[in-house]
This record gives C-alpha cells, structure tokens and sequence, in this order.
C-alpha cells in the first residue's frame, strides 16, 4: 500500500499496534485506492497513550520555556525540509491538489511550531500585584494532558495548530486525527521526537466517534481541542463539561461575503472563488453565502462564471491541477444531494452542479457549483454543504445585508468587499463572528487569532491568544507581616 505506516498509533516516541482494533482505511480519494490499513485504538491503547502522556507531561512542564521552544522552533525546521514529502502524503490522505498542500498544509503546521516556540519565553510570564505591604505574583501554569481531536480537511495543520501552543506551554498531548485521514499526525509526532520532544509529550491513536469519547471523559485528561462539526463539537462539550473540563470548539460554518457596488469586483470575484472553491470548497471558514449588490449582479456573475469554468480538475498529484475530488464517497453524495435541493428549490444554476465528465472514474469529484438569486429561506442557504458550492444572494441595502449575515446559528467568519473604508469598517463590526476579512478572504496567519463565535464555537487558536486556552493561573498572596486573626 502507497502509503502504510509502521503501525497505527505512535505512544511514548514509538509505533504501536494492536490489531485487536476496528479497521480503517485510509482511501486515495482521487482513484478510490486504498493507501493504508491501520486499525482503532482499543480502550488499552487510549490508556496507554494517556498514561505516557501523564508521566511525559511532568517532565516536560520542568523544561525552561526557551528550551521547549527550541524543541518546536527544530521541529518546524525539519517539517520545511521535508515540506515536499509532507504534502505529497497529505494529498495522498486528503485528495486536496498539491498546488495547495505544498504551501498551505506542512507549511502551515511549521509556522505554528516556529511561532508558539518562538513567543515561549515571553509570552507565559505571569504578573506581580502591589497590595501595600503585602504582594500577589500570578503564574501560567500548564493544565496537564490535553487531548487533541481533528478534522479530516487539514490534518497536518490541525495537529501542529493544537500541538504547537499546547506543548509550548508546557502540556502534553494525545491528538486523534479523523479516521478518514489518518496519516499526517504519525508523520509530525515522528518529527518532534526528532527535533528533541521528549517520548510521551506527544502521541497519537487512531480512532472514530467511538474512540473520540473515551479520550474525552478520561479522569487524567484536563481539556479537548476539537476541531470538528457543530454536532460533534455538542456531544464533545457536553461530555467535557460534565467533569469541568476546559475545552476549545473549531466548528463549523455557513459565512457570508458581502460585495458593495463600489467592490473592486474582480478582486471580490477572487475572494468569493477562495473563500468556497479552496480544497473543493472544504474549508470550515469558507464565505459560501456571497451576497452581492443588484448593481453588480449581472457583471459579478459573468466574469465568475467564465473564470470557474476555467479551474482545472484533475489528479491532484499533478502540478498543473487546481480542484481535487471531495475527502470521501460520503462527502460526495452529501454536497450532490444539496445541490440537487438547490434545484428543486428554485436557486438559479450557473455552473457545475454535478459530477464532471473529463476526471471522474472512481474518484469523488464535483464540479464547481454556482448558484445565483439563492434566497435566505433555501437549505443551501442555511447549511454548511463542505463542498465547491457557492450560493449568491441579492441585497441593495446595507442594514438590512448585516442583519441577513448575521441570521444564522453559525459566527465563524465573515468577508466585506468595498472600496469605502468606513463602510469596511462599520460593517464588519457589525457582523457576529470569530474572524472578518476586509478585501481579501481565508488567509489565517499564525500571528492572527482564529476561532468562531456562537455555535462556531469558542476559544482561539493561534497568536498568543491560543495560550490562554492551554494554560490557567495560579495565584500566590505573599504575606509580609504576621497573619493577624480576630480570634
Ligand atoms: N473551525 C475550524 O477551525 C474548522 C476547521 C476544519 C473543519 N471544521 C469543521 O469540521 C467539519 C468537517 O470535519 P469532520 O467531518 O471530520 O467533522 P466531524 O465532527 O465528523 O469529526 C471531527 C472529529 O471528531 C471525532 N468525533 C466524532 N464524534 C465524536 C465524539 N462523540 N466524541 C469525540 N470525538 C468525536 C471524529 O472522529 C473526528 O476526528 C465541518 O463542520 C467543518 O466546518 C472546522
Ligand atoms: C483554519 N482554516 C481556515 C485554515 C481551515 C479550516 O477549515
Ligand atoms: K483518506
């Protein structure tokens, strides 16, 4: 098989196996193939993997910040070296083209290593409180063994985006990435021991939502990072709030692009074709509610219809291919089944809209869809599809477009295309959620918090931002003078 590992799991600077699991595949979803065969975590493995975590995590929590940090800061060195090799597994594992994955994917995962390692020493000072003669001091203190869950459709950036600041402040980590992409995670707990990680900081199991819950009510676990849907991320924080755990939620979306009349429309054009046509359209802060000014409408449409016509299909292992197949057969006939309702309920079909005729074979892929005088009642309208389709909508006036935006369940993102800087402004202030982009769409720079308000969910990632979520104070009152008692 292309792309089999030493074994599924990797406990205690080590591969591990245990047959004893469920089976599963990981599946080339261009041709269908399977490239590896690994097998669940049993409740052994899990114990197992939390165990080493637990006596790792002490040891590791005595490091000096600067020095942890250099650990990562080499980590992220060895994932650039081997960026091409990286990313050519995650398009093996994703499907996604290797035009993305070679400068988004690895690349991304080393960003995060190189900056959480490099604000270490700085960023998880504490501080001094003057009370007269008395003083406090405040520690950030690490929480212990925080467990990581991911997403199938960046797996090798998720893992670094929940390792990176978790490790940096002095915790360990068991990261179960999603069961339809296993094989990144292996790859970046291989390079951190590497780079120096001591065995245990940083494991991985394989597992699917039955293994998920048994790291989540674990005694010895304090937080869940969970990257994953809206459902998932109710059932994890439930679970997690019935011990007070800490957790962070990266869910999921349905944002909205709003393009003014003033817009720089073939730029808005660019960022409407980012913001949902991206790893065919799998992107959970994907703008997939473009609502555009009727007096741009006819203008905005054509040129974007010409230019998705245009985007290459194909095998994502070539170099000249823009759009790869969907993650499974499952997505596949999840985002065909929506566009279909699309159809049935009246939403104008611009282009795609099925299943292309040129690539196609065994591999799951779709053609990227637009449709126009979508309205807000419609079910593309109101649910995250995770596929390349984007639903354009009419508006004329600009209270009454912030006040559809924001009539939505979801708050993780949200775009504004104007040439009027106050509009910019006032509107995007105006919109309830995690992460705006004004003229442009999608970029999540390391330096820049990103996470999602209402049920998108809560907590940050990355920027110093995300190490609050890893760590919490400790409080220390220093008496100066005798304890005085009124007995
Ligand atoms: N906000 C973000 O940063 C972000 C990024 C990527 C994807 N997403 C969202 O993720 C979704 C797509 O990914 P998906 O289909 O893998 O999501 P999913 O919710 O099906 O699965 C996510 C992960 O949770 C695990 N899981 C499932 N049930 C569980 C349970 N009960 N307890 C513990 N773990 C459980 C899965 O095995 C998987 O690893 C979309 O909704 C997308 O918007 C969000
Ligand atoms: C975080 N992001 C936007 C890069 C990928 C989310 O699916
Ligand atoms: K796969």
């Amino acid at each position: 098989m292309k792309a089999q590992p030493q074994a599924s799991h990797f406990i205690d600077g080590k591969y591990v196996e245990d047959t004893a699991g469920t089976v599963i595949e990981s599946i080339f979803p261009a041709t269908g193939e399977v490239i590896a065969r690994l097998h669940a975590a049993t409740p052994a493995i899990v114990d197992k993997a939390i165990a080493s975590a637990k006596r790792a995590q002490k040891e590791w929590a005595a490091f000096s910040p600067t020095a942890r940090g250099r650990i990562l800061r080499k980590a992220a060195d060895i994932m650039r070296e081997r960026n091409r090799e990286l990313s050519e597994l995650e398009t093996l594992d994703t499907g996604k083209p290797i035009q993305e994955t070679i400068v988004a994917d690895p690349t991304s995962g080393a960003d995060s290593l190189e900056f959480f390692g490099g604000i270490a020493p700085t960023a998880l000072n504490g501080g001094q409180i003057p009370l007269g003669g008395d003083w406090a001091y405040t520690k950030r203190v690490p929480l212990g063994v925080v467990v990581g869950i991911g997403a199938w459709n960046y797996p090798q950036q998720i893992a670094c985006w929940k390792a990176a600041p978790a490790l940096a402040a002095g915790n360990a980590m068991v990261f179960k990435p999603s069961e339809v992409t296993p094989l990144g995670a292996l790859k970046i707990a291989e390079i951190l021991i590497e780079a120096g990680l001591p065995k245990g900081v940083f494991n991985v199991i394989q597992g699917d939502r039955d293994t998920g819950p048994l790291l989540v009510s674990h005694p010895d676990v304090a937080k869940v990072s969970l990257t994953g849907s809206v459902p998932t991320g109710r059932k994890v924080a439930g679970a997690a709030a019935s011990q007070l755990k800490h957790v962070t939620m990266e869910l999921g979306g349905k944002s909205p692009i709003i393009v003014f009349d003033d817009a720089d429309i073939e730029s808005a054009i660019s960022g409407a074709m980012l913001g949902n046509f991206y790893s065919s359209g799998q992107v959970c802060s994907n703008g997939t509610r473009v609502f555009l000014h009727t007096a741009v409408k006819e203008r905005f449409l054509s040129r974007l219809k010409e230019r998705t016509e245009a985007i290459v299909l194909g095998d994502p292992q070539d170099e000249a291919t823009q759009m790869g197949p969907l993650v499974s057969h499952g997505q596949l006939e999840k985002v065909l089944g929506y566009i279909e309702k699309g159809k049935a309920e009246g939403a104008r079909l611009i282009t795609g809209g099925g299943i292309p005729n040129a690539v196609s074979g065994e591999g799951f892929y779709v053609q990227p869809t637009v449709f126009a005088d979508v309205t807000d009642d419609m079910t593309i309208a109101r649910e995250e599809i995770f596929g390349p389709v984007m639903c354009v909508l009419d508006f004329e006036d600009e209270a009454d477009v912030i006040a559809r935006a924001n009539a939505t369940e979801f708050g993780l993102a949200g775009g504004v295309f104007t040439a009027d800087i106050s509009r910019a402004h006032r509107v995007v202030d105006q919109l309830e959620a995690g992460t705006l982009w004004i003229n442009t769409y999608n970029l999540c720079p390391v330096e820049i918090p990103f996470g999602g308000s209402k049920q998108s969910g809560f907590g940050r990632e990355n920027s110093a931002a995300a190490l609050e979520h890893y760590t919490e104070l400790k409080t220390v009152y220093v008496g100066m003078g005798k304890c005085e008692a009124p007995y």
